[in-house]
């Protein structure tokens, strides 16, 4: 397969705005998936100036736990945000792949010349969780609704019992398998030989790199500060691998040495984000320096069904090992041309897995000390449908800041035995 390039025009990452995430259950436990992304558009919005109708071509944008007066959350945040009514908006949804793969559709249209700008993100909530009523209710209440006389609707509703006020609560879980995607990860953790040690040691990096890069100010023009925090709030500077190494495992209990903890696995969170993209000509009129370019991007999905459960290597989380040797075949480019790599950290073994995936390969070894270099997933966070919006944001800062050519990767797993990747760029 020849190299290719797959923009027509070239796609800018011009800025990026997030509400720093925060633990479920805690300070973001009553805000819904429309406040928080109405936080970060606004932030978004307001610092580059883009109020006036027709500023910003469309908004794109998901959340993967919604309830189902969300059918058009994406539309609804427009009209409750800064950003002008008139301008057009749509849902997008891929597991924990949702806030890239907006990016994705935005830049695909401004590629193709369909818009000059869009803004794409992603919000989730675990604490306002889209509680359903039991399935067996559901179907009575609809068959009331349907009665033609209260006598109808009576004979329908007396078939309700108190077995059926048990309601439907969403799961962590794949519907196929039944297991959580932490019991995934350990199942491909042990097929890949990933040990405690080498999961704590990432994780704690992820703190510490986190810490280490508020307290430069790197994400003052990234984070807008929502419900009293300004930072995100799973962050522990003090997190060193002792003390990680001190938690009990809580997934593949059913073998012999678990290795996964609370520590090495991405907690549960709330926040959004939201990421600004144009076209060359579009930031030029607007007097914006883009900060990196998009140039490639990829997905993939694994027989995880199959493979996983199978205790085979193809687990829930591997497709990021399909998705980027073809992306890297496509753009004609190896793993040592990136100056920076950003693998979303759903869990520390997931990472690692996915890095001995690529080396197993061909593609060779990643330099640590260019992956994840402000942290990731494990110290932020991991609001589903946010995370791949703050991984561009973040990583086009970080491309920007090198004031050189450079280039770096983004590897996103997701549920479903799904995988998004992206390739940015400074020229
Ligand atoms: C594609 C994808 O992204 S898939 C990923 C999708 N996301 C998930 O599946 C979420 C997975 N995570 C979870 O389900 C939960 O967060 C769990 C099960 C891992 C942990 O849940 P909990 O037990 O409620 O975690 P909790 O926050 O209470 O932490 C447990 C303990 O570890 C401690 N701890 C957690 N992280 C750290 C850390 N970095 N450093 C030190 N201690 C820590 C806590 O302080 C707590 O200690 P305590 O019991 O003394 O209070």
């Amino acid at each position: 397969m020849s190299p290719q390039k797959m923009s027509v025009r070239r796609v800018a990452v011009i800025g990026g705005a997030r509400i720093p995430f925060a633990r479920s259950d805690g300070p973001y436990a009553t805000a819904s998936n429309q406040q928080m992304l109405t936080a970060a558009l606004d932030g978004l919005v307001e610092r580059h100036g883009l109020q006036e109708p027709g500023a910003v071509g469309e908004f794109v944008a998901g959340a993967v736990l919604k309830h189902s007066r969300d059918f058009n959350l994406v539309r609804e945040t427009v009209l409750g945000s800064k950003l002008h009514p008139s301008t057009p908006a749509y849902d997008i949804q891929q597991a924990c792949g949702t806030g890239l793969q907006a990016v994705i559709a935005a830049a695909n249209k401004i590629a193709l010349g369909q818009t000059d700008s869009a803004i794409a993100g992603g919000a989730d909530t675990a604490s306002d969780a889209p509680l359903g009523v039991n399935d067996s209710l559901r179907r009575i209440l609809l068959e009331a609704r349907r009665a033609k006389s209260l006598g109808g609707r009576m004979k329908a509703l007396a078939k309700v019992r108190p077995g059926h006020l048990v309601p439907d609560i969403p799961r962590n879980a794949e519907p196929r398998t039944g297991l959580s995607m932490g019991e995934h990860a350990a199942v491909t953790a042990r097929a890949w030989g990933i040990r405690r040690e080498a999961q704590d040691e990432l994780a704690a990096t992820s703190h510490q790199r986190l810490a280490a890069a508020y307290e430069r100010g790197f994400f003052e023009d990234l984070v807008i500060p929502f419900r009293g925090l300004a930072r995100d709030q799973n962050l522990r500077p003090g997190s060193t691998v002792e003390k990680l190494a001190a938690l009990k495992p809580v997934f593949g209990l059913d073998h012999p040495d678990p290795t996964m903890t609370a520590g090495n696995s991405t907690p549960l969170t709330d926040g959004a984000a939201t990421v600004l993209l144009a076209s060359e000509e579009w930031a030029r009129e607007r007097g914006f320096e883009p900060l990196a370019y998009l140039t490639a991007y990829e997905t993939a999905a694994v027989d995880f069904v199959g493979g996983d459960v199978a205790g085979g290597e193809d687990g829930l989380l591997m497709a990021p090992a399909y998705a980027v040797p073809r992306m890297l075949e496509r753009a004609g480019l190896g793993l040592d041309d990136f100056d920076l790599v950003e693998i979303h950290e759903a869990f520390a073994s997931q990472v690692l897995a996915t890095l001995a995936a690529w080396e197993k390969r061909g593609l060779g070894t990643v330099d640590r000390a260019r992956l994840n270099v402000a942290g990731s997933s494990l110290a932020t966070g991991h609001p589903f449908a946010a995370t791949g919006a703050r991984i561009v944001a973040t990583l086009a800062k970080l491309l920007a800041e090198r004031d050189a050519p450079a280039r770096g990767l983004i590897s996103v797993c997701a549920a479903g035995g799904q995988g998004v990747t992206a390739i940015l760029e400074r020229a």
